[in-house]
């Protein structure tokens, strides 16, 4: 069997993973063609529009694409074609939690991962190796295998590869250009290990041999569920340790320093907040619970499911914190949150811990006015919408204002939440907004410091709270 030499990819989803992902493939790998596949065509539009609007702010993104779109790096509707003239196939569509059906709420809607594996089935005509990118659940390949394998026509033949994605929104292009591992399962047979190479010697061009991981598919696919659920594990660990912090008196910062000082724990992803969001942590370990449950392991689910809660517990403590600060109630009040997205660097809102905060203030009837340096006001209020769903949007847009800067956002409110760490907040002059704040009659200035400092300690960043010094 002669080697395989992957001289063009295509890459079936042009969202946050398949669109920055094949994108550094191609600055890095210019004798490669890759060619970015969408169904949507507004997306495919902003990855082609001339003044470089792409679909999905990250940084460092535009100069990727600037350098190789036209050059080696196409972006298209016309799936079929870029099937067809592909040796390897990224699968990188959307894996959202089912809706409705068997295992509703927690497993894996695989819908779209089998359209696009139906697709490539129906539309090839030559060999392929098709690659998992997307996040999914243990032994999916195997479903994909059996459907590319039944329709296959005679003399092509498709090996699948896992290649889950590790990067992180706002870091992705630094992540993309200097991964911590690229993760590649295959199956150990020699055709699989001869895929896992083909896809390996495309990484080469720019990983260090020793961050390429090979290991069995199956145990591809887990590794991706587990780190995430490690990850959001840390988090709700060292935010269940700020609730006792909170009715103790000791300081949440200082502990995750001390505790991150060991080397053995480490002091990343140990940042209390108001609740990890994104589009992934929560869909993943929903996905583990429902994996443990339907393998009988229900301790193992349950574990994993506390993750979740003490994550949900999170954001309604901190609401519930907002009210208890103002005087046990908010209606009529006006409060500003500052960011929108579920972290700094990303315009994306997918499960933001801000939608949460706001529906619980909208539901007290106080008024909320949002900034949010990159989320546009049309996803703000789609978001808002989709929280409230019983609540018309004209009545929401009565409670609801959104504004183009923080300053503007803080002036003669009665509190100020830091949702999203952008940095730009830092930098926010806040004397000058706590001058403008609203007070309540007969209120002295601790009282407001008080309330200011309340909800800046539950913001992402410690910085920004231990640089401040209002009201002294
Ligand atoms: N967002 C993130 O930071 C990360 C996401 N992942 C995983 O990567 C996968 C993709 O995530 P995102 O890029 O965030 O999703 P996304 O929703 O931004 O992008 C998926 C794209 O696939 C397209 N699509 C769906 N079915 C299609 C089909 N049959 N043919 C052509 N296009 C189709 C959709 O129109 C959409 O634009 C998910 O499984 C996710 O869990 C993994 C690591 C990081
Ligand atoms: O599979 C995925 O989608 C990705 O999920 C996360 O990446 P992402 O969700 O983009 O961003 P993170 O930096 O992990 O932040 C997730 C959430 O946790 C919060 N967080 C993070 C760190 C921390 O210490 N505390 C904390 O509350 C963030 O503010 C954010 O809301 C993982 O970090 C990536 O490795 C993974 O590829």
């Amino acid at each position: 069997m002669a080697p395989v030499q992957v001289k063009k990819i295509c890459c079936i989803g042009a969202g946050y993973v398949g669109g920055p992902t094949c994108a550094v493939i191609a600055l890095k790998c210019p004798h490669i063609q890759v060619t970015i596949v969408d169904l949507n065509k507004a997306r495919v539009d902003a990855w082609n529009s001339p003044d470089f609007a792409v679909p999905i702010y990250e940084p460092g993104l535009v100069d990727v694409v600037k350098q190789c779109r036209g050059r080696n790096l196409f972006f298209s509707t016309d799936v079929d074609k870029a099937i067809l003239e592909a040796d390897l196939i990224f699968v990188s569509v959307n894996t959202p939690t089912k809706k409705s059906g068997v295992g509703a709420g927690f497993a894996a809607d695989l819908n779209y991962v089998e359209s696009a594996t139906r697709r490539i089935a129906a539309v090839a005509t030559s060999s392929k190796i098709v690659v998992e990118k997307s996040t999914v659940p243990c032994r999916t390949a195997e479903s994909m295998r059996t459907i590319l394998e039944a329709n296959s026509r005679p003399g092509t033949r498709f090996d699948i590869l896992s290649n889950p994605e590790f990067l992180a929104e706002g870091t992705a292009i630094a992540d993309l250009f200097k991964p911590d591992r690229v993760l590649i399962g295959s199956l150990q047979t020699t055709e699989g290990k001869e895929a896992c190479r083909a896809l390996a010697d495309v990484y080469a061009n720019w990983v260090p041999q020793e961050r390429i991981l090979t290991v069995g598919l199956w145990s591809s696919e887990l590794s991706k569920l587990a780190a995430n659920a490690m990850l959001a594990q840390r988090i709700s660990s060292i935010n269940a340790l700020s609730a006792i912090c909170e009715a103790t008196g000791a300081n949440i910062d200082e502990v995750s320093h001390a505790v991150g000082f060991d080397s053995r724990i480490g002091p990343k992803f140990l940042r209390a907040s108001v609740g990890f969001g994104g589009s992934c942590f929560q869909k993943d370990i929903l996905n583990l619970v429902y994996l443990s449950e339907s393998l009988h392991l229900p301790q193992v689910a349950a574990y994993w499911r506390q993750v979740v809660e003490m994550n949900e517990y999170q954001k309604s403590r901190f609401s519930k914190t907002v009210v208890d600060t103002l005087f046990n109630t908010i209606t009529g009040k006006h409060i500003a949150v500052l960011g929108f997205a579920f972290k700094a660097d990303t315009g994306d809102t997918r499960e933001s811990a801000a939608i949460s905060l706001i529906r619980d203030f909208l539901s007290e009837r106080a008024f909320v006015t949002i900034y949010d340096p990159q989320v546009s006001e049309e996803q703000i209020w789609q978001d808002l919408s989709e929280a409230c769903p019983t609540t018309p949007l004209e009545t929401i847009k009565k409670q609801v204002t959104i504004v183009h800067s923080a300053l503007e956002a803080c002036t003669q409110k009665e509190a100020i939440i830091i949702a999203t760490e952008w940095k730009e907040f830092l930098e926010i002059d806040w004397q000058t907004v706590y001058a403008n704040m609203n007070r309540f009659q007969g209120e002295g200035h601790w009282a407001w410091r008080a309330r200011v400092k309340t909800v800046l300690r539950h913001s992402l960043s410690s910085d920004i709270d231990l640089n401040f010094n209002i009201g002294h």
